[in-house]
């Protein structure tokens, strides 16, 4: 990257909404994992998609397994998190949101109370420490693991809701999506909506799944991820779009569908459909250890693929404050951190 460009993107604050922790870990502590577990013959290629390559959707969910491997216990979950949010931080972004997706490990003795725990207590370090980010934690619903599942994690979602202090927000709806159907969900995500929890779902990630949007949408959810394929143009239909439109919602992750092949180029991915209709949209990293990138880089990837100025990339960075989980004071002192941080656009 370019120096200046580089220091532009870098110190520009930003809002990152869509994260997952275990596709979010780098290079350097996939590392450490890898060293303190020589016997699971683990590679850096097995765990992040380099530059120039790409993967089918596929191999992307794989490769999550080979990470699930290397952070099997309270204490990689604690570095993970720690490490995850102190990088979100070094790259400038102010407020972020956590998802990910509660584990049992026999062998370890891991809870998926006490994953969540340890998600919270890496939280509260970061911020004893004085790192400057707000962090918030979405508890993630893998789909592939059924409605029941689904069922006890709302639940153990909300008695996190009512105990972390505002830490544990809501509920994120992801995993392979070419697995399972959004129908069996609906009982487990309507009642996370009821008792409080927000709900954010990735919707309409692949083709064809024309039932399952329509029953998502809705619910309706209070954030969606991707919605690759909901435009008339991407084989989806002018409802979808007008309930998007309705919502206001939309977040995007450009490498992430480009690697994992869901998009085919950067020029031809959906951020330009919604972007140029003047419908809000956040951009996000989804995984940046796994899509090997970070928030800065997105937003210059944005900027040179769309022609976007540093003033509309300043826009975009700031109107993404509107979408968070958290509370509105949490939202007016972000905007003012964002006024003392403007720099003058010639
Ligand atoms: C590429 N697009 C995607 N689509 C759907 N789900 C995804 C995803 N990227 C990540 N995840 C979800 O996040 C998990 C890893 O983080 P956690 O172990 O939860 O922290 C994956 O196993 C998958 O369920
Ligand atoms: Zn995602």
């Amino acid at each position: 990257m370019d120096k200046e460009v580089d220091v532009f993107y870098r110190e520009l604050p930003k809002v990152e909404l869509h994260a997952h922790l275990n596709g979010s870990v780098s290079f350097q502590t996939i590392e450490k994992l890898i060293c303190s577990k020589p016997q699971l013959n683990i590679k850096h290629n097995m765990t992040a998609i380099a530059k120039g390559q790409r993967r089918t959707l596929d191999e992307c969910f794989q490769v999550f397994k080979v990470i699930h491997q290397l952070v099997d216990s309270e204490e990689d979950i604690l570095m993970v998190a720690t490490d995850v949010i102190k990088e979100f931080a070094a790259d400038g972004v102010k407020y972020l949101e956590l998802r990910s997706t509660p584990r049992e490990e026999a062998t370890t003795g891991l809870s998926k109370r006490k994953y969540i725990e340890t998600v919270i207590q890496a939280i509260q370090q970061c911020k004893k420490e004085g790192v400057d980010i707000d962090v918030r934690f979405l508890v993630a619903i893998d789909r592939r693991n059924g409605s029941q599942v689904a069922m006890e994690t709302v639940q153990l979602a909300e008695e996190f809701l009512l105990s972390s202090d505002g830490l544990v927000i809501g509920i994120d709806l992801s995993g392979d999506p070419t697995v399972g159907h959004g129908r069996d969900l609906i009982p487990a995500l309507q009642r996370a909506k009821n008792s409080g929890l927000k709900l954010s779902l990735h919707l309409s990630e692949v083709l064809s799944q024309h039932d399952e949007t329509d029953l998502l949408l809705d619910i309706p959810p209070d954030r969606i991820g991707h919605g690759t394929f909901l435009h008339p143009e991407m084989g989806g239909s002018q409802n979808f779009v007008d309930k998007v439109v309705q919502k206001k919602y939309h977040l995007l992750c450009l490498t992430s569908n480009v690697k994992g092949q869901t998009v085919q180029c950067y020029d031809e991915h959906h951020f330009k459909y919604w972007y140029k209709m003047g419908h809000p949209v956040v951009i996000c990293t989804d995984d940046k250890g796994v899509f090997a990138t970070d928030l800065s880089q997105e937003y210059k990837i944005a900027a040179t693929t769309f022609g976007l100025d540093r003033e509309a990339i300043w826009k975009l960075s700031k109107q993404a404050i509107d979408y968070i989980f958290a509370p509105d004071s949490v939202k007016q002192q972000l905007k003012q951190r964002w006024r003392e941080l403007q720099p003058e656009f010639k």
